[in-house]
């Protein structure tokens, strides 16, 4: 152990490094690196130079020179052989020094192509060699020459590492021209990136451009279909002016969808030539092209359809006795179209109650004030009820040109919510049951009455009129409806008070003095639409799109246009002025 531990200190010796004390004896004190000039004095010549020089590398050994393979070069190998037979007293030392030189020969060639130190044994051979020459002489060791076959094998693998080492070399240069192949495709490449994004960046620049000129044409466009729309509705008030002049009837057409029931049993028998016109085919046999006011096809939601009636109402807030009156036969549509659903669904009556608190509320900020009050009428078997209270009956009186209710109440609104209160009593209160035709048909008509009182107190000038939002009870057919006992006199009822509206209707327009008013309640409750009352009047006729309803549909159509025509003289706005009661006529 301590002999391993001195010559380990003996060898760092050689390299410079000072060795480290050892427990229970001083350190060594270092021993200078071996000079190559004085050690060939003291041993034997080749084994003292290798072994001085074996930690130094190869490029730097002075004297007999080693190559890089470990091998000596050939005139040191002479010299050795000629020392080895000339000098016979010390034949152990000289085959030790060959020994040595060998084995130093083949650690510095391994540390050559490793790169990693020699290993201990060797080191150990060497700085023994080196550092104690006198133990050497005084023992000497037999050397072994080096074997030629050693030699070959030295230098069979010098030129196998060779070869290795050329191979590589050749392989570094295959993958240096490789990766300089790539280079120059990655530049390629590069400048191709670089060319495809100049293209991008003026196909944005032109699709900007593009979307500009869109949007140009877009606002042009917009601008156009908003004039093209102010034109229509300037024609549309110029006509209604003229029809008001006229004293006319206004109709409007509605058609409703084919209802699920339907959908897979049945088709439309109606078709719509141009915006304002309707055509009714009964089977194979098409139908004559009839105009009106409007005609609602299909697609108009319900706001479409308030929308188009709008202006209509808001002559009540100026002072105008306004009638709306749904008409049809049973199942369509007239109850939707008048009371509707919830929300989107909801129909003329509740939205003229939220059209009309709205632009009240506007006329204020004009100096107006407005009292609005509501009254709700069924008419049911001929007998006029007051849905608000009960289902008192209520009497009518007719003036010369109005009518009188006596016992129906009267409700002060003065909001939305008022409204859908009473219209949520009056509905409880309304005469309905199912029929083959409709799920939930109405047995009676329904009158929606609002009183409208305006005033300003800056000129003094006062209005009371009154808006009648009416749903009519559908015309049946016995057959169809397959109703018998209540229902059919319910029946018989509902179609007979709608023959005498009819005929009414036939009168005014013939002009021929009588008008049958009193022949029925439904009628003395519409005079003042009908003709007696100045009023501005507009009827929704209600179709079913049905093939199998089509001659029904075709006789409301012949009705509507009976009513077209028919003249129930000038609207007049109900104006008080300073305390005295004044008719203005619109002519
Ligand atoms: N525009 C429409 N869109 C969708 N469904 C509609 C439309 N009009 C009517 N309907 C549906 O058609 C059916 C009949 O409508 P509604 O009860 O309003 O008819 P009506 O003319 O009042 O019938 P009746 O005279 O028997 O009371 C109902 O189920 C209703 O929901």
């Amino acid at each position: 152990m301590n002999v391993a531990r001195r010559r380990s200190g003996l060898f760092r010796s050689t390299i410079g490094a000072p060795p480290k004390a050892t427990r229970g004896r001083a350190a060594a004190p270092p021993i200078k690196e071996a000079d190559p000039a004085t050690i060939p004095r003291q041993s034997a010549p080749g084994g003292i130079t290798i072994g001085a020089a074996a930690c130094r590398p190869p490029s730097r050994l002075p004297g007999a020179t080693i190559s890089a393979t470990g091998r000596a070069s050939l005139p040191e190998r002479s010299a050795m052989a000629k020392t080895s037979t000339s000098s016979h007293s010390r034949p152990a030392l000289q085959s030790t020094a060959s020994r040595n030189t060998t084995l130093t020969a083949a650690s510095t060639s391994r540390q050559l192509r490793t790169g990693r130190p020699p290993p201990p044994s060797t080191q150990r051979s060497t700085a023994t060699f080196s550092l104690k020459p006198s133990v050497a002489r005084a023992r000497p060791v037999a050397q072994k020459p080096i074997l030629p076959s050693k030699v070959t094998l030295l230098e069979e693998r010098n030129a196998q590492l060779e070869r290795e080492m050329a191979e590589a070399t050749d392989f570094a240069e295959h993958q240096k021209s490789k990766i300089q192949f790539l280079d120059g495709k990655l530049e390629g490449a590069d400048r191709k990136l670089i060319s495809l994004q100049d293209q991008l960046s003026t196909l944005k620049e032109v699709h900007k451009s593009k979307m500009e000129e869109c949007e140009e044409y877009r606002v042009h466009n917009n601008d156009l279909r908003d004039l093209l729309n102010e034109k229509e509705a300037e024609l549309r008030k110029l006509h209604n002016d003229v029809v008001d002049l006229r004293g006319q009837i206004r109709v409007a057409v509605r058609v409703r969808p084919l209802i699920k029931s339907e959908v897979d049993t049945s088709s439309s028998a109606i078709e719509y030539p141009a915006v304002d016109a309707i055509k009714i085919n009964e089977g194979s046999k098409p139908g004559n092209v009839v105009k009106f006011e409007n005609v609602f096809t299909p697609v108009f939601s319900q706001k479409e359809v308030f929308a188009n009636v709008e202006e209509f109402i808001r002559s009540s807030l100026h002072g105008y006795n306004v009638g709306l009156i749904a008409y049809g036969q049973t199942g369509s549509g007239k109850t939707h179209t008048m009371r509707g659903g919830n929300g989107e669904e909801e129909g003329i009556i509740p939205r003229a109650a939220a059209f009309l608190f709205a632009e009240s509320k506007k006329l204020e900020s004009l100096g107006w004030k407005f009292d609005f009050s509501l009254s709700f009428l069924e008419v049911y078997n001929n007998v006029a009820y007051d849905l608000l209270s009960g289902r008192d009956v209520v009497q009518l009186r007719l003036n010369d040109q109005t009518v009188s209710m006596i016992g129906l109440s009267e409700h002060t609104i003065s909001n939305v919510s008022d409204v859908a209160r009473l219209l949520r009593v009056a509905d409880g209160g309304r005469k309905t049951a199912a029929t083959k035709c409709n799920g939930s048909s109405s047995r009676s008509h329904a009158v929606y009455m609002w009183k409208i009182k305006a005033h300003q107190p800056s000129t003094g000038i006062s209005t009371t009129c009154q808006l009648k939002l009416v749903d009519l009870a559908g015309s049946e057919r016995a057959k169809e409806s397959g109703v018998s006992g209540d229902q059919f006199k319910e029946m018989t009822n509902i179609n007979q008070s709608l023959s005498i509206l009819q005929m009414c209707i036939s009168q005014q327009r013939s002009q021929k003095g009588h008008v049958s008013y009193r022949d029925s309640k439904l009628t003395q409750v519409l005079m003042d639409c009908l003709g007696r009352g100045s009023s501005k009047t507009m009827v929704v006729v209600n179709l079913n799109p049905c093939n199998e309803q089509a001659t029904e549909s075709k006789r409301s159509i012949e009705f509507a246009s009976k009513m077209r025509s028919t003249h129930i003289g000038s609207a007049v706005q109900q104006r008080t002025l300073l305390g005295d009661v004044s008719q203005m006529s619109m002519n």
